[in-house]
């Protein structure tokens, strides 16, 4: 069965309110019909732009979808600072971030925690967009395979299939992040290959082959048409390229200036 491309355009903490509705017309703008036939585009931005996001795409009706870059594990109650899954699927959100490495760096996020957060998303209607990935040393030390399945494995205790089914799984080599140093196409399916393997195994190819498995980091719109001509490829989760509306529509399109 194919998949559909998902290009998810991650802004961390860039870009207010104000500027996520500049963003987000100027994409409208450019993509097409054409270009949300042929891949799903969605945006990441911080919760406080969530809701400007959500007045535009519903008053324009856009074809962009959006989501959120955490969720709280809780789904309520004295967690000051949190943001719970029903809010995010209150604002219309189809996505959310789980376990991105700079939450695993800053915020000592590891794989109960991203177990409880993919459950939680789950309880309320949302896509977990699960990121893995390995740090240099330990791809220096030849454990980046083993590593991200250690991950996978964690952040999937107990996730039923059907679930499972819908997931998206960002496979980001922290190494690559922000730093322009890309993975090869050969790296990068190497480690997409393995986490469909496991995902065989944990659930059955049916399973399996329906998963949208992204690659992440330093993807530009120089070098995304290589990294998706990979089989186990299915889209990118895109950070810095992704805060250009032209980069990121031309990323969406593989690289192509037109529709
Ligand atoms: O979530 C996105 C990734 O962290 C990749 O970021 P980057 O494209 O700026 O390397």
């Amino acid at each position: 069965m194919a998949r559909k491309p998902l290009f998810a355009g991650n802004w961390k903490m860039n870009l207010n309110h104000l500027e996520a509705i500049n963003l987000v017309q100027k994409l409208a703008f450019t993509l097409t019909d054409r270009d949300y036939d042929k891949a799903d585009v969605a945006v990441m931005p911080p919760f406080t732009d969530l809701r400007s996001v959500q007045t535009l795409v519903d008053a324009d009706k856009l074809r962009i979808t959006y989501g959120a870059q955490d969720l709280s594990a809780q789904d309520s109650g004295a967690y000051t600072g949190e943001i719970c899954g029903s809010m995010l699927s209150k604002l219309g959100c189809t996505y959310v971030l789980v376990g991105h490495s700079e939450r695993r760096e800053y915020h000592g996020e590891a794989e109960m925690l991203c177990n409880a957060k993919v459950k939680a998303a789950y309880r309320h209607s949302l896509t977990p967009i699960l990121c893995v990935g390995e740090g240099l040393p330990v791809r220096q030390e030849g454990r980046h395979v083993e590593h991200t399945l250690a991950q996978l494995d964690g952040a999937l205790e107990g996730v039923t299939a059907e679930q499972v089914k819908s997931i998206v799984i960002a496979y980001e080599p922290v190494w690559a992040i922000g730093t322009g140093e890309v993975a090869t196409p050969k790296d990068a399916q190497e480690v997409c290959g393995a986490i469909r393997t496991r995902l065989a195994e944990l659930y059955g190819d049916d399973v399996a082959s329906v998963v949208r498995i992204l690659y992440g980091g330093s993807v530009k719109s120089g070098n995304v048409a290589g990294i998706m001509a990979e089989a186990d490829i299915d889209g990118a989760l895109v950070g810095g390229a992704s805060l250009d509306a032209g980069e990121f529509a031309k990323i969406c399109r593989l690289g192509e200036t037109a529709g």
